[in-house]
């Protein structure tokens, strides 16, 4: 048979090889890195500047600690926190799998479509399981899609945590988050001289290459669906189950001065052991005191032995004055912390 070709020839068909999000879709960029190196700071600094995109901020949240990371997190950004998300079980990473993608496209449903979300997980969540349900959800026809990783490193602190052994031989977190990173900020650099944040950049560089394979598991490659479920399973125990989180709230008015002597003993002395003996180690301290001259909320903020308090915008004016703290670390106790709170930095308490 002779073949027409003016007829017959098939038309040339461009290959759809990157398709690109599919029109509609919104952008989310995973906000990473370790307990207190700055992913709040950096969101804060996007939404300030970014004045013309309707952007929906998702917070993860750590334990118990929830109510306050919320409040804590509303109070330093103000109105620009479009809508709150309320994540179960406490970790994003097992949670939003199950609730975390329909939530927010209920959120989308009621408040319209967001230009843009971001989301910051806790700091010790492995971002390749945040990942992977985003596209793992693409196939199931998502309205939203993974933008990118964006991972926050503590200048002063980061190599530290890279360097920390996990007991199981796991990778730690800090390394997962790097790895993971497809862009990587060094942050707090006012913090550490020339040498030292060079030291940060070349073990960032060389932690990368030696945890790449971790690339593999957010890769859009042919996997089977349920190989990709079976990957977003096997991560699942990520948690450095030895980091505990404690929080209690107390009314009343704080000694500003018991309240330094307080967190110097703690982080700096580390004279706090628990029943077992074992000296208290805090990486996080977060809180919200209240101070008996001061109408404005004070908020505490602390990262391994250095600590701040810094007066907010918030007065305090017909809500009750109510010291909320939260405290991320190992052997921390939580009858022993709050009693030592009350005791010594309370006012009105029998020791002051
Ligand atoms: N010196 C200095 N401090 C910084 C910088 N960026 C953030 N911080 C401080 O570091 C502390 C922690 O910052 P956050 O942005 O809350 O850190 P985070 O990663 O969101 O913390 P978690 O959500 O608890 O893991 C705060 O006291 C910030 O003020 C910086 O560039 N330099
Ligand atoms: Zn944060």
């Amino acid at each position: 048979m002779m073949l027409d070709e003016d007829d017959d020839c098939p038309e040339l068909v461009p290959i759809d090889t990157q398709p690109g999000p599919p029109v509609g879709q919104i952008p989310v960029t995973i906000i990473t890195g370790y307990l207190g190196a700055g992913k709040t700071t950096l969101l804060n600094y996007i939404l300030t500047e970014q004045h013309n995109k309707r952007i929906a901020v998702i917070l993860n949240e750590f334990g118990e600690g929830s109510a306050l990371e919320k409040s804590l997190a509303v109070s330093q950004a103000g109105e620009l926190y479009e809508e709150w998300l309320e994540l179960r079980n406490g970790c994003l990473c097992c949670s939003v799998k199950d609730n975390g993608l329909k939530a927010i496209e209920n959120l989308m449903e009621k408040k319209g479509k967001f230009d843009y979300i971001l989301l910051e997980t806790t700091g010790l969540a492995d971002p390749g399981a945040v990942a992977s349900m985003f596209w793992v959800d693409a196939e199931l026809g998502s309205d939203i899609y993974l933008d990118g990783i964006v991972t926050v490193i503590d200048a002063k602190y980061g190599l530290q945590q890279l360097a920390e052994e996990k007991a199981d031989g796991l990778v730690n977190e800090a390394a997962r988050q790097i790895a993971v990173a497809d862009l990587t900020i060094i942050n707090k650099t006012d913090l550490v001289t020339e040498e030292e944040l060079k030291e940060v950049k070349d073990t960032v560089r060389v932690d990368l290459s030696e945890v790449l394979d971790l690339h593999s598991f957010d890769s859009k490659d042919g996997a089977n669906l349920a190989e990709k479920l079976q990957l977003v399973k096997s991560t699942r125990a990520h948690l450095d189950k030895s980091i505990l989180t404690v929080t209690f709230e107390i009314a009343g008015d704080l000694s500003e001065d018991a309240l330094n002597a307080f967190i110097q003993d703690l982080l700096w002395e580390k004279i706090f052991c628990n029943k077992e003996g074992q000296p208290m180690s805090v990486i996080r301290l977060k809180g919200i005191v209240s101070f008996a001259d001061k109408g404005h909320q004070v908020m505490l903020q602390g990262v391994h032995e250095l600590y701040e308090l810094n007066e907010t915008q918030q007065l305090w004016e017909e809500n009750p004055r109510i010291n909320r703290l939260v405290f991320i670390g190992r052997n921390l106790d939580k009858d022993i912390l709050q009693e030592k709170f009350v005791s010594t930095v309370l006012l009105g308490s029998e020791k002051n």
